[in-house]
Protein backbone atom coordinates (compact mmCIF):
# COMPACT_ATOMS: atom_id res chain seq x y z
CA UNK A 1 0.00 0.00 0.00
CA UNK A 2 1.36 3.69 -0.50
CA UNK A 3 2.39 5.40 2.37
CA UNK A 4 1.87 9.28 3.07
CA UNK A 5 3.70 10.66 5.91
CA UNK A 6 2.02 13.27 8.79
CA UNK A 7 4.84 15.17 10.73
CA UNK A 8 2.99 14.59 14.30
CA UNK A 9 3.47 13.06 17.11
CA UNK A 10 0.18 13.36 18.02
CA UNK A 11 -1.11 10.06 18.87
CA UNK A 12 -4.75 12.01 18.51
CA UNK A 13 -3.95 13.01 15.04
CA UNK A 14 -2.11 9.52 13.37
CA UNK A 15 -5.60 8.01 14.19
CA UNK A 16 -7.83 9.78 12.93
CA UNK A 17 -5.45 10.68 9.80
CA UNK A 18 -5.10 6.61 9.55
CA UNK A 19 -8.70 6.70 9.11
CA UNK A 20 -9.25 9.33 6.66
CA UNK A 21 -6.49 8.13 4.28
CA UNK A 22 -6.92 4.49 4.30
CA UNK A 23 -10.36 4.84 2.23
CA UNK A 24 -7.84 6.10 -0.54
CA UNK A 25 -5.53 3.33 -0.29
CA UNK A 26 -2.66 4.87 1.37
CA UNK A 27 -1.38 3.95 4.86
CA UNK A 28 -0.30 6.83 6.84
CA UNK A 29 3.56 7.26 8.67
CA UNK A 30 4.22 9.46 11.48
CA UNK A 31 7.21 10.88 13.23
CA UNK A 32 6.95 8.37 15.01
CA UNK A 33 8.15 6.31 12.95
CA UNK A 34 11.32 8.21 12.87
CA UNK A 35 12.58 8.99 16.02
CA UNK A 36 15.95 10.20 14.72
CA UNK A 37 14.67 13.13 13.67
CA UNK A 38 14.08 16.15 16.15
CA UNK A 39 11.07 18.43 16.89
CA UNK A 40 10.54 20.90 14.80
CA UNK A 41 10.16 24.20 16.63
CA UNK A 42 6.48 26.11 16.38
CA UNK A 43 7.81 29.60 16.22
CA UNK A 44 4.70 30.44 13.60
CA UNK A 45 1.94 33.07 14.76
CA UNK A 46 -0.72 31.15 12.97
CA UNK A 47 -1.84 27.75 11.90
CA UNK A 48 -1.03 27.95 8.85
CA UNK A 49 2.97 29.28 9.60
CA UNK A 50 3.27 26.43 11.73
CA UNK A 51 2.06 23.63 9.41
CA UNK A 52 4.04 25.13 6.88
CA UNK A 53 7.72 24.80 9.35
CA UNK A 54 6.58 21.42 10.22
CA UNK A 55 5.79 19.97 6.47
CA UNK A 56 8.69 21.76 4.80
CA UNK A 57 11.70 21.37 7.72
CA UNK A 58 10.52 17.12 7.59
CA UNK A 59 10.24 16.98 3.83
CA UNK A 60 13.77 18.75 3.15
CA UNK A 61 14.91 16.32 5.74
CA UNK A 62 13.67 12.89 4.76
CA UNK A 63 13.87 14.14 0.49
CA UNK A 64 10.40 13.45 0.24
CA UNK A 65 6.57 14.37 0.22
CA UNK A 66 5.19 15.54 3.91
CA UNK A 67 1.86 16.76 5.22
CA UNK A 68 1.61 18.44 8.34
CA UNK A 69 -0.99 19.60 11.04
CA UNK A 70 -1.01 22.39 12.90
CA UNK A 71 -4.42 23.18 15.13
CA UNK A 72 -5.80 23.98 17.59
CA UNK A 73 -8.68 25.70 19.59
CA UNK A 74 -10.15 29.17 18.98
CA UNK A 75 -12.50 30.62 21.64
CA UNK A 76 -14.16 34.22 21.17
CA UNK A 77 -14.65 35.02 24.83
CA UNK A 78 -11.05 34.30 25.07
CA UNK A 79 -10.18 36.67 22.48
CA UNK A 80 -9.47 33.47 20.51
CA UNK A 81 -7.27 31.64 23.21
CA UNK A 82 -5.53 28.80 23.47
CA UNK A 83 -5.20 29.28 19.58
CA UNK A 84 -1.66 28.45 18.29
CA UNK A 85 -0.96 27.45 22.25
CA UNK A 86 -3.78 25.22 22.33
CA UNK A 87 -1.02 22.25 22.97
CA UNK A 88 0.82 23.78 25.50
CA UNK A 89 -1.71 26.02 27.02
CA UNK A 90 -1.20 24.87 30.74
CA UNK A 91 2.22 25.72 30.32
CA UNK A 92 3.14 21.84 30.44
CA UNK A 93 3.76 20.33 26.93
CA UNK A 94 0.34 18.39 25.62
CA UNK A 95 -1.42 17.86 29.08
CA UNK A 96 -4.38 17.71 28.02
CA UNK A 97 -6.43 17.26 31.35
CA UNK A 98 -4.47 20.61 32.37
CA UNK A 99 -4.99 22.44 29.37
CA UNK A 100 -8.95 21.63 29.72
CA UNK A 101 -8.76 22.94 33.40
CA UNK A 102 -7.37 25.82 32.19
CA UNK A 103 -9.89 26.68 29.60
CA UNK A 104 -12.55 26.16 32.32
CA UNK A 105 -11.24 28.35 35.04
CA UNK A 106 -11.27 30.62 32.27
CA UNK A 107 -14.66 30.45 31.64
CA UNK A 108 -16.45 29.51 34.47
CA UNK A 109 -18.20 33.12 34.86
CA UNK A 110 -19.14 33.17 30.90
CA UNK A 111 -22.80 32.50 30.35
CA UNK A 112 -23.50 29.32 27.50
CA UNK A 113 -24.28 31.97 25.42
CA UNK A 114 -20.92 33.66 24.82
CA UNK A 115 -18.42 30.40 24.72
CA UNK A 116 -19.07 30.12 20.89
CA UNK A 117 -15.48 28.19 20.18
CA UNK A 118 -13.79 26.76 17.09
CA UNK A 119 -11.15 24.25 16.10
CA UNK A 120 -9.70 25.07 13.26
CA UNK A 121 -7.01 22.55 11.30
CA UNK A 122 -4.14 24.06 9.18
CA UNK A 123 -2.76 21.03 6.55
CA UNK A 124 0.65 22.12 4.74
CA UNK A 125 1.67 19.62 1.70
CA UNK A 126 5.45 19.96 1.42
CA UNK A 127 7.79 17.93 -1.41
CA UNK A 128 10.88 19.00 -2.45
CA UNK A 129 11.23 21.50 -5.28
CA UNK A 130 7.57 21.61 -5.21
CA UNK A 131 5.38 24.58 -4.19
CA UNK A 132 3.92 23.79 -0.72
CA UNK A 133 -0.30 23.77 -0.41
CA UNK A 134 -1.95 25.12 2.83
CA UNK A 135 -5.84 24.65 3.40
CA UNK A 136 -7.10 25.19 6.44
CA UNK A 137 -10.71 23.52 7.97
CA UNK A 138 -12.65 24.82 11.05
CA UNK A 139 -15.20 23.31 13.11
CA UNK A 140 -17.71 25.49 15.07
CA UNK A 141 -19.06 24.74 18.53
CA UNK A 142 -18.92 25.50 22.14
CA UNK A 143 -17.36 25.27 25.27
CA UNK A 144 -19.18 23.02 27.93
CA UNK A 145 -19.17 24.09 31.91
CA UNK A 146 -17.88 20.35 32.35
CA UNK A 147 -16.18 17.21 30.61
CA UNK A 148 -18.28 14.86 28.66
CA UNK A 149 -17.85 11.73 26.77
CA UNK A 150 -14.56 9.76 26.68
CA UNK A 151 -13.84 9.57 22.57
CA UNK A 152 -11.21 11.94 20.49
CA UNK A 153 -8.12 13.64 22.27
CA UNK A 154 -7.24 17.14 23.35
CA UNK A 155 -10.03 19.04 24.10
CA UNK A 156 -12.94 16.98 22.93
CA UNK A 157 -14.64 16.28 26.22
CA UNK A 158 -15.38 20.27 26.62
CA UNK A 159 -16.00 21.28 22.79
CA UNK A 160 -19.92 21.12 22.18
CA UNK A 161 -20.35 20.79 18.04
CA UNK A 162 -23.32 22.79 17.64
CA UNK A 163 -24.45 20.39 14.34
CA UNK A 164 -24.24 16.98 16.45
CA UNK A 165 -25.77 18.24 19.56
CA UNK A 166 -23.00 16.19 21.03
CA UNK A 167 -19.25 16.51 22.73
CA UNK A 168 -16.90 15.98 20.53
CA UNK A 169 -15.73 13.29 23.02
CA UNK A 170 -19.37 11.71 22.69
CA UNK A 171 -18.58 11.47 19.12
CA UNK A 172 -17.59 7.90 17.36
CA UNK A 173 -14.34 7.99 15.69
CA UNK A 174 -16.67 8.02 12.20
CA UNK A 175 -18.73 10.63 13.04
CA UNK A 176 -16.02 12.79 14.19
CA UNK A 177 -14.25 12.05 10.90
CA UNK A 178 -16.73 13.27 8.96
CA UNK A 179 -17.60 16.79 10.61
CA UNK A 180 -14.51 17.81 12.25
CA UNK A 181 -12.07 20.49 11.33
CA UNK A 182 -9.76 18.12 10.10
CA UNK A 183 -11.89 16.05 8.01
CA UNK A 184 -13.16 19.58 6.43
CA UNK A 185 -9.31 20.56 5.52
CA UNK A 186 -8.38 17.20 4.39
CA UNK A 187 -11.78 17.39 1.65
CA UNK A 188 -9.75 20.75 0.82
CA UNK A 189 -6.61 19.25 0.54
CA UNK A 190 -7.92 16.87 -2.36
CA UNK A 191 -10.09 19.39 -4.42
CA UNK A 192 -6.47 21.24 -4.65
CA UNK A 193 -4.47 18.38 -5.07
CA UNK A 194 -7.39 17.60 -8.28
CA UNK A 195 -7.00 21.02 -9.71
CA UNK A 196 -3.32 20.55 -9.72
CA UNK A 197 -3.39 17.32 -11.43
O1 LIG B 1 -9.99 18.27 21.28
C1 LIG B 1 -9.28 18.37 20.30
N1 LIG B 1 -9.64 17.77 19.14
C2 LIG B 1 -8.99 17.88 18.00
O2 LIG B 1 -9.36 17.31 16.97
C3 LIG B 1 -7.82 18.69 18.05
N2 LIG B 1 -6.92 19.04 17.14
C4 LIG B 1 -6.03 19.79 17.78
N3 LIG B 1 -6.33 19.94 19.07
C5 LIG B 1 -5.60 20.65 20.13
O3 LIG B 1 -4.64 21.47 19.56
C6 LIG B 1 -3.33 20.96 19.79
C7 LIG B 1 -2.61 20.93 18.50
O4 LIG B 1 -1.30 21.44 18.58
P1 LIG B 1 -0.31 21.02 17.44
O5 LIG B 1 -1.00 21.20 16.13
O6 LIG B 1 0.98 21.66 17.63
O7 LIG B 1 -0.18 19.43 17.65
P2 LIG B 1 0.70 18.61 18.67
O8 LIG B 1 1.76 19.48 19.26
O9 LIG B 1 -0.20 17.92 19.62
O10 LIG B 1 1.36 17.53 17.71
P3 LIG B 1 2.33 17.81 16.43
O11 LIG B 1 1.50 17.51 15.22
O12 LIG B 1 2.78 19.24 16.47
O13 LIG B 1 3.47 16.84 16.59
C8 LIG B 1 -3.53 19.54 20.30
O14 LIG B 1 -2.48 19.10 21.12
C9 LIG B 1 -4.85 19.65 21.02
O15 LIG B 1 -4.65 20.22 22.27
C10 LIG B 1 -7.44 19.27 19.26
N4 LIG B 1 -8.14 19.09 20.38
MG1 LIG C 1 2.86 20.68 18.12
Amino acid sequence: MESVIIATKNQGKAKEFEKLFSPKGLSVKTLLDYPELEDVEETGSTFEENAVLKAETIARELGVRVIADDSGLEIEALDGRPGVYSARYAGIEKNDEANIDKVLAELQNVPEIERTARFCCALAMAEPGKETVTVFGTCEGRILPERKGTNGFGYDPIFFVEAEGKAMAELSSEEKNRISHRANAIRKLDEVLKERE
